[in-house]
């Protein structure tokens, strides 16, 4: 029996990273057709900011093994619409996923494929439970950056398709200074 070495690392609270992970940057140009108001969206991608950065420690996909992550979800607006990570389900639809809240404000958007939403507001210290089949997104609501860790199924994979086609079938957008979830008008089954 080959055995793998156990790994511990210090994440820094205050950034979000994990030294040595696997870093990826995620800016406004990579979430073309994700926001509902295209013209915000144009009139953005001018400065094209940052949106978020993920740090992952990932294992070859294979069952039983799991995948650690950070996110650094940047604080900021499409129109009335909240910052937002991609959002997916899992390749392996069934595989679920635990989130942790580590410093700033907002929240996740999960649905089923039926388009069932749910939304669970999370800061420091949250701990969000991701059932198998439920796609889900994360969102910064507050004026500073969201960071989370995830622990997943090394062989979970992320499936973007029909989210990137159709979104979900709620927006999480700011009106009169609240947090409200809105019908998707590009939302159908
Ligand atoms: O992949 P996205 O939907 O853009 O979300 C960004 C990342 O968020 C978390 O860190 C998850 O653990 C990652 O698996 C995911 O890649
Ligand atoms: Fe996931």
């Amino acid at each position: 029996m080959e055995y793998k070495n156990p790994l511990g690392v210090d994440i820094d609270l205050e950034t979000g990273v994990i030294p040595g992970a696997k870093k990826l940057v995620r800016r406004l140009s990579d979430l073309k057709g994700y926001f509902a108001d295209e013209k915000a969206y144009e009139e953005l991608l001018k400065e094209n900011p940052v949106v978020y950065e993920v740090y992952a420690v990932e294992q070859e996909e294979k069952d039983g093994d799991l995948n650690f992550a950070t996110t650094v979800l940047y604080p900021g607006k499409v129109g009335r619409e909240f910052f937002f990570t991609k959002g997916h389900y899992h390749s392996k639809a069934d595989r679920a996923e635990i989130y942790y809240g580590i410093k700033g404000k907002g929240g996740m958007l999960l649905q089923t494929p039926e388009g069932r939403a749910e939304w669970i507001e999370m800061g420091p210290g949250t701990v969000v439970y991701v059932p198998p089949y439920w796609a889900h997104r994360t969102v910064n609501t507050g004026d500073e950056p969201f960071i989370f860790l995830a622990v997943y199924p090394a062989d979970a994979g992320h499936d973007y398709g029909s989210i990137a086609e159709k979104g979900f079938s709620k927006l999480v957008v700011e009106e009169g200074g609240e947090v409200k979830l809105v019908d998707n008008p590009r939302w159908k089954e």
